[in-house]
C-alpha cells in the first residue's frame, strides 16, 4: 500500500486516509464560504469582467492598425477615434473592475478568516484536559499563527490570482485562435513544454514545501517548549544543549527555504525561456505571412502580444502553487484540530443541578488515561455532604486523578461518579462546574487586576462580595496595600506575587465561587513560616461548611480533615478519621510517624 505523509509530525497515511483528510479540508473549507457566498460570486464575476476587458486590448490594437490605419489615410478619422477610445475603455474598465475584486475579494478572505480564528479558538478551549494534556502548546499556537496565516496569504489575493490567471490564459489562447488560427497553434504548441515545466515544478514544490512546513512547526515547537521550561532550563544549565539543537533545527529550516528559493529560480527562468521562444516563433511564421501578404500587420502585432502575455499568468500561478500548498497541508491541520471530539462530551438531556449539596460517591469506578493502563482498579466510596477529606499516599499512585474524576476532566472507564445521587456525565455542564471548583497548586493567575482574577470564580460579584471573599480568606490586607488595591495589575507588567499569595488569591476566587464540593491540589512548595499560617488559616476558612477534598501535603492539613483515605497503587488502603488511622498503626500511622520527625528536624 503506498504511504503517503500528510501531517507535518510525520504521521504515515494511507491513501484512504489522506482522502479522508482531503473531505474534512474541503468540508471546511465549504462551512467557512458558506456564509459569504454571494459575495464570493459576486467577487468570481469581477474576475471575468477584469479578464475580458484585459484580453480586449490588442484586438483593438489590430483593428487600429489594420482597419482605422487605412482609414484614416484615406482620411476617414472616426475609426481610428473610435478604436482609442474603445481601447482607453477597456483599459480603464479593466482597471475599476481588477480594484473591484482585490476589495470584494478582500472583504469575502477576512470575513472567513475571522470566522475560522474565532472557531479554532472556540473548539480549543472546548477541547477536555486529555486532548490539552497531550498537544503540546507549540502545536496549538502553530494552528492558530502560522496556519491561520498560510490560509490568509491563500485566501487574500492568492485565490484570485489563480482564477485571473487561468482566465487570462484561457481568454488569450482563445482570442488569438479566433484572430489567426496558425499563431494559435504555434502557442498550442509551445503550452506542451509549460505544462511538462510547469508539473515538473509542482511535484518537486510540493515535496519542498512539505518540508518547509514541517521545519518551520519543529522550529516553533522547540522555540515554545524550552521558553515554557526555561526555568528548568536553566536550572540544569541546558542552555548550551538547547540552543545547539535549537540552532540545528534553525539551519534545517534555512536549508529548506533555500532550496525551494532555487526551485522557483528554475521555474521562473524555464518559463521566461519558453515565453520568449515563443514570442520569436509566432513572430517568424506570422512574419513569413505577412511578407507573403498572407497576414495583416496589425493581426501579427496583435498575436505577438497575446504570445507574449501568454506565459506570464503561468509564472503567478507557480509561485502561487507555493502558498497553495501550504495553505491545504495548513487547512489539513486547522481541519484536523476542528474534527478533534472533547473525550468528556456533553451530556444529550442534561440534568439541572441548582442546589447542590455535595454528596459525593464512586461506584465501582475504574479508571485509565485514554488506553493506557489501568491507573484506579476499583474504587468505592461515599463523602456524605460536608466533610472534609484528605488524600494522602506516595507519589503516582492515584490521587490526582481521584481528584481529576470529581471534578469531571475525565470520565471513568467503568461504574459511576455522582454528585447528590446525579452521574457527573448526566449534569449540565454549568451547573457542574458551578458545584465543584478545582483549586490546582499552580493557581493561574490571568493578566489583568487582581479584583478581576478573583470575581472569575463568580462573574457577576460585585465589589463588596469580591471584597468580602478576600477577608475571609485572609488576603484583602496584602491587597490594599498593594499600589491600585484591587485595581493592581498582576501580570508581569504588574506586581508580581509570591507563590503563597497567588494561592491567597485563588482560595478567594474559590470562596467567591462558593461551590458544594471542593477540590484542592495542596501546594507541596514550602512557605515561608508567617505565609504558611496565612494560608492554612485562609484555608480553614475556605474549608468550612463544604465537602471538600484535598491532596494533602501537609500534616496540619491532614490532620484538621474529618477523614484521610491513604491510596495505593489506585486503590484505598486505609480510611479513617486522622486520629483512629494512627491509632490503628497501619500505613497511616507510619506516614504520621515520619511527617513528625522530619518536621522536628527541619525546627
Ligand atoms: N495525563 C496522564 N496520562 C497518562 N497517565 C497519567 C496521566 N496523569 C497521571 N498518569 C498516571 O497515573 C498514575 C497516577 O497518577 P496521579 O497523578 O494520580 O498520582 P498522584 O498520587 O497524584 O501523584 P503525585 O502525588 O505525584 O501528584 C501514575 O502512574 C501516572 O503515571
Amino acid at each position: 500500500m503506498s504511504v503517503l505523509t500528510s501531517e507535518a509530525f510525520g504521521v504515515e497515511t494511507t491513501r484512504e486516509e489522506s482522502r479522508r483528510i482531503r473531505r474534512r479540508s474541503l468540508g471546511l473549507l465549504r462551512s467557512l464560504l458558506r456564509p459569504v457566498a454571494g459575495a464570493a460570486w459576486a467577487t468570481a464575476a469581477l474576475v471575468v469582467g477584469s479578464q475580458l476587458a484585459a484580453v480586449a486590448g490588442p484586438a483593438l490594437v489590430a483593428y487600429g492598425i489594420d482597419q482605422a490605419l487605412p482609414a484614416l489615410t484615406a482620411g476617414d478619422a472616426q475609426p481610428i477615434t473610435l478604436a482609442t477610445a474603445a481601447y482607453l475603455a477597456a483599459a480603464l474598465l479593466g482597471g475599476l473592475l481588477t480594484a473591484a475584486t482585490v476589495r470584494a475579494s478582500a472583504r469575502v478572505s477576512q470575513t472567513m478568516l475571522l470566522d475560522l480564528r474565532r472557531r479554532v479558538f472556540r473548539h480549543t478551549q472546548r477541547l477536555s484536559l486529555e486532548f490539552h494534556e497531550t498537544y503540546t502548546s507549540g502545536r496549538i499556537i502553530s494552528r492558530q499563527t502560522s496556519d491561520v496565516d498560510a490560509l490568509r496569504e491563500l485566501l487574500d489575493g492568492g485565490v484570485t490570482t489563480l482564477a485571473s490567471g487561468v482566465l487570462a490564459m484561457l481568454f488569450t489562447a482563445v482570442s488569438l485562435v479566433l484572430l489567426d488560427w496558425r499563431s494559435g497553434l504555434v502557442l498550442l504548441i509551445a503550452v506542451v513544454p509549460g505544462v511538462v515545466l510547469t508539473r515538473w515544478f509542482q511535484v518537486r514544490s510540493q515535496v519542498q514545501y512539505r518540508k518547509q512546513r514541517t521545519a518551520a512547526a519543529r522550529l516553533i515547537v522547540r522555540f515554545v517548549e524550552t521558553m515554557t521550561g526555561i526555568r528548568a532550563v536553566q536550572a540544569f544549565r541546558r542552555e548550551p544543549q538547547v540552543g545547539g539543537v535549537y540552532g540545528g533545527l534553525a539551519e534545517d529550516y534555512r536549508e529548506t527555504n533555500a532550496r525551494s528559493i532555487r526551485l522557483n529560480g528554475v521555474f521562473d527562468t524555464g518559463l521566461t525561456l519558453i515565453g520568449n521562444v515563443t514570442v520569436a516563433a509566432v513572430l517568424l511564421v506570422g512574419g513569413l505571412r505577412a511578407l507573403d501578404g498572407a497576414l495583416e500587420v496589425g493581426v501579427l502585432v496583435a498575436a505577438v502580444l497575446y504570445a507574449r502575455r501568454f506565459f506570464n499568468p503561468l509564472q503567478q500561478i507557480g509561485m502561487f502553487y507555493n502558498s497553495f500548498q501550504s495553505a491545504t497541508a495548513a487547512l489539513e491541520k486547522v481541519a484536523s484540530l476542528l474534527a478533534e471530539e472533547p473525550t468528556v462530551p456533553e451530556p444529550l438531556h442534561p440534568a439541572r443541578l441548582v442546589h447542590a449539596r455535595g454528596d459525593v460517591r464512586f461506584e465501582d469506578v475504574e479508571f485509565g488515561y485514554g488506553t493506557g493502563p489501568t491507573v484506579l482498579p476499583q474504587i468505592d466510596l461515599h463523602v456524605p455532604a460536608g466533610q472534609s477529606i484528605a488524600l494522602v499516599g506516595e507519589t503516582g499512585a492515584g490521587k490526582s486523578t481521584i481528584a481529576k474524576l470529581l471534578a469531571r476532566f475525565y470520565d471513568v472507564r467503568a461504574g459511576a461518579v455522582r454528585l447528590d445521587g446525579l452521574d457527573l456525565r448526566e449534569i449540565d455542564p454549568v451547573d457542574l462546574r458551578r458545584a465543584v471548583v478545582m483549586v490546582t497548586q499552580e493557581a493561574y493567575l490571568f493578566s489583568g487586576s487582581v479584583g478581576a482574577n478573583i470575581a472569575l470564580g463568580k462573574p457577576e460579584a460585585t465589589p463588596a462580595e469580591i471584597e468580602a471573599a478576600a477577608r475571609a480568606v485572609g488576603v484583602h490586607d496584602l491587597i490594599v496595600s498593594m499600589p491600585d488595591g484591587y485595581a493592581t495589575e498582576v501580570d508581569k507588567r504588574g506586581v508580581r506575587l509570591s507563590a503563597g499569595q497567588r494561592q491567597l488569591v485563588s482560595f478567594a476566587r474559590a470562596f467567591l465561587a462558593d461551590p458544594a464540593l471542593l477540590i484542592l491540589d495542596e501546594a507541596t512548595s514550602s512557605l515561608d513560616v508567617p505565609g504558611e499560617a496565612l494560608v492554612q488559616l485562609g484555608l480553614q476558612t475556605l474549608l468550612a461548611g463544604r465537602t471538600s477534598v484535598v491532596i494533602a501535603h501537609r500534616l496540619s492539613t491532614v490532620m484538621g480533615s474529618d477523614r484521610v483515605l491513604v491510596i495505593e497503587g489506585g486503590r484505598i488502603v486505609e480510611d479513617g478519621s486522622p486520629d483512629a488511622l494512627v491509632a490503628a498503626g497501619g500505613r497511616f500511622a507510619d506516614l504520621h510517624t515520619d511527617w513528625q520527625r522530619s518536621l522536628r528536624r527541619s525546627t
